[in-house]
């Protein structure tokens, strides 16, 4: 009985058992304001159960992409599909309405009805879509210990800590068993500690839930973290998509380089000079082919990076100390270059140098990549 009432449900509303989940394809979306292109043009193809993270700056159209394949915003152009279900057009041809989507969606401010008891929160949307009430009271059983606060049922969201609402608001979501999974920085309101803690959460959530999840935030640590899928996004566009580990060993764009990896890659800006890079008075290895002239970016790891306690040494470039921060079982050294740019060393023990004392960085022979001047990546092979 109860299964054909959740077969009958999950055929009219795009709901789901808790074992199918949607494929994910958006083809070149795209969204402006007055005129502005917030979203410009982006396409990305992810397999159901997919952890999808988009991840960039303030401002480069993460949010505005949710709030479409949510169904806040409507497309200006292109196609957004759920598995083989079209779910939103840019010419108007589709459009399916939020509740029809089978799309939950959590926000950083939880938004619980503060004059409902936790189960009733969570009960609310499967009241909305007109569970029977044995249902409604047996589901939600199963999401309160799906996310430990079974002991928290009766109390009001004004009783219960910040870490524990935005479960509840996780549990409320995924309530009504959605295939995509829609979160717009759940973590940032909380501390440190819980933030960790509650990412492992998630994580059970969109494993056992089985469902296609699509995560905005712009700490790259999270991405790197929870991810199947990243899409950097700058300006609206994708600057890269692919795993977390493509993006960290094969970053596509000097932006890719310095967004990802802790510490991110340094990027010195180089002087081609009859076939030979410079920087700071200093060789940097060979020019890349064409090396007519003009800058190229060279991309140095952390780890390729040396440091000289005598600034002068030949083949160093004088720099100044800024700051050093425990890493694991290493040392990552903030040091700045005559021109301001910050770079971070990588190294086994810490220097015992003062802010602003004087040191110097010694560059590896050859670069581990390089970028043309507009970042791009130059696929010519590195040499010394
Ligand atoms: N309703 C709106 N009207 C006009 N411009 C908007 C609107 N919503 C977003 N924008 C603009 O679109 C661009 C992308 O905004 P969006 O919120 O998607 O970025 P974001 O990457 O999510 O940023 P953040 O991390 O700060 O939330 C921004 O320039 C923003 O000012």
């Amino acid at each position: 009985m109860t299964s054909t009432i959740g077969t009958d449900r999950a055929e009219r509303t795009g709901m789901r058992s808790e074992a199918s989940s949607a494929s994910l394809t958006i083809t070149d979306l795209r969204k402006d304001f007055g005129g502005t292109a917030a979203v410009d043009g982006i396409s990305v193809d992810v397999p159901a159960g997919s952890f999808l993270v988009l991840l960039g700056p303030s401002g480069c159209g993460k949010t505005t992409t949710l709030r479409m394949l949510a169904g806040l915003e409507n497309p200006t152009g292109g196609e957004i599909r759920f598995g083989d279900r079209v779910i939103a057009r840019g010419d108007g041809t589709a459009l399916v309405a939020p509740a029809e989507r089978g799309a939950g969606l959590v926000f950083q401010s939880y938004a619980l009805w503060p004059h409902k008891t936790v189960r009733q929160n969570i009960e609310w949307p499967l009241t909305v879509a007109r569970w029977p009430k044995e249902e409604r009271r047996s589901r939600g059983d199963r999401v309160l210990s799906m996310l430990a606060i079974s002991d928290l049922a009766d109390r009001y969201p004004g009783e219960i800590s910040g870490g524990q609402q935005q479960r509840v608001a996780i549990a409320r979501m995924i309530a009504p068993q959605p295939e995509v999974l829609l979160f717009d920085e759940p973590l940032s309101n909380l501390d440190a500690r819980l933030r960790v803690e509650t990412r492992g959460e998630l994580m059970r959530v969109h494993r056992s839930s089985g469902a296609t999840s699509v995560y905005v935030t712009h700490d790259q640590v999270e991405a790197m973290t929870m991810a199947t899928h990243i899409a950097l996004m700058k300006d609206g566009r994708i600057e890269q998509f692919g795993t977390p580990r493509e993006l960290l060993e094969s970053p596509r764009t000097a932006f890719a380089a310095t967004f990802i990896g802790t510490p991110p890659a340094n990027i010195v800006e180089c002087r081609v000079h009859e076939g030979r890079l410079r920087a700071f008075g200093v060789d940097c290895g060979a020019a890349p082919p064409p090396s007519g002239g003009g800058t190229v970016r060279a991309m140095y790891r952390a780890g390729s990076v040396g440091i000289a306690a005598d600034a002068s040494e030949p083949g160093c470039v004088e720099a100044t100390f800024a700051d050093q921060v425990p890493m694991a079982d290493r040392w990552v050294i903030g040091v700045d270059l005559p021109d301001g740019t910050r770079m971070h060393v990588s190294r086994d023990t810490p220097v015992g140098l003062l802010p602003g004392d004087a040191l110097g960085v010694r560059l590896p022979s050859a670069p581990d990549a390089y970028f043309d001047a507009s970042g791009e990546l130059l696929d010519a092979e590195v040499s010394g």
